[in-house]
């Protein structure tokens, strides 16, 4: 089996990793060649946690930029890229036919929308990951700081592959399911988001901090109670993938502090837009959001 994964960052590397632990033979498209060249030379490095030996896997996989996709001898496309590089990156797979799967693993809403349109043939498929994971400054490579899960499920047809690639990664170790309707468990994982990525990202704090310290909880216990006014969801769910990506930055939290555009608008953005439909006001997620498109407003000022 043969799986692209699309984007090399954070967990486009992790799930590559596990692909290969698995015997899954992966091409990884970068956006710059010079990674492409590196992943070549020295492979791809999994550190599982902050104290592990580093891994190194090199067999079965090759990288290339982006600039050379295609979908020969493909089996399956993985796209993890952020939010804001979706509509170049679905621009650039629009222009060969696809057939095969296509599973996203990104955070937020409305990707798998656009995806419809853009990828006319292909199975698609919407996923949720609860786990935590970082670039290596040290290595080119991922460290996986925190373990959760990846469920994947039909968005637009179905496969067969999907399920067979979800059941090779779990016998890998890396917790991995199909699951039936990924819409609400995508939506529950973009509320979960919407409590955790903004606080983080405001407070310059890892993600257990908004549990360990109680003014902090506090403040996120008020997010997620009036996040339930628009999507039902439990603090229990909250407190899981905290307690689970306790040491990890929130992707947020590292756009932020690397001065970089946040996915905020396809998640607080979301919230906001329901929360119109529906009629209802959410003044505590409208100051997150706003906090956070101010932050990155003001990143000009600083430079
Ligand atoms: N990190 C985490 O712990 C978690 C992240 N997520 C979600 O997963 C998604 C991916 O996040 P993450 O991996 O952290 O982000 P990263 O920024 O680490 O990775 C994104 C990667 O996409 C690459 N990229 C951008 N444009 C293109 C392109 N046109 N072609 C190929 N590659 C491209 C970037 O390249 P370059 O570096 O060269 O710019 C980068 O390597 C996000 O939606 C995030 O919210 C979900 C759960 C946990
Ligand atoms: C699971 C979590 C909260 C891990 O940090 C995440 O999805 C993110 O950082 O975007």
């Amino acid at each position: 089996m043969k799986v692209a994964v699309i984007g090399a960052g954070a967990v486009g590397m992790l799930l590559s990793a596990f692909a290969l632990k698995a015997g899954i033979k992966v091409s990884l498209f970068t956006k710059r060649e010079e990674q492409s060249i590196r992943l070549n030379h020295s492979g791809l490095t999994l550190i599982q946690s902050n104290q592990d030996n580093p891994e190194t896997l090199s067999r079965g996989l090759s990288a290339q930029p982006i600039s050379s996709w295609t979908t020969e001898g493909l089996d399956a496309v993985i796209v993890s890229v952020k939010q804001l590089h979706l509509d170049e990156v679905l621009g650039i797979l629009s222009k060969k036919r696809i057939k095969v799967p296509v599973i996203f693993a990104l955070n937020g809403m409305g990707h798998m929308e656009k995806a419809q349109v853009s990828l006319k043939d292909a199975p698609l498929y919407g996923s949720v990951l609860t786990h935590g994971a970082k670039r290596s400054t040290d290595y080119e490579g991922v460290i996986h700081t925190g373990k959760g899960t990846w469920k994947a499920g039909s968005w637009r047809g179905e496969s067969e592959t999907v399920e067979f690639l979800m059941k090779k990664l779990q016998e890998a170790g890396f917790f991995s399911s199909c699951e039936e309707n990924i819409e609400k468990l995508m939506e529950e994982k973009l509320a979960v988001n919407a409590v955790i990525n903004p606080l983080t990202a405001l407070y310059q704090v890892k993600n257990g901090a908004l549990l360990d310290n109680p003014l902090f909880k506090e403040n996120a216990r008020a997010v997620f109670k009036e996040i339930t006014k628009v999507i039902p969801f439990k603090w229990e769910t909250v407190e899981r993938v905290i307690v689970n990506t306790r040491k990890n930055h929130s992707s947020m939290h590292e756009d932020i502090r690397l001065g970089r555009e946040t996915e905020v608008d396809a998640i607080t953005g979301y919230l906001l837009s329901l929360a119109e439909k529906r009629q209802v006001t959410m003044p505590l997620v409208s100051f997150l959001h706003h906090s956070i498109k101010g932050v990155e407003r003001s990143y000009d000022d600083d430079r």
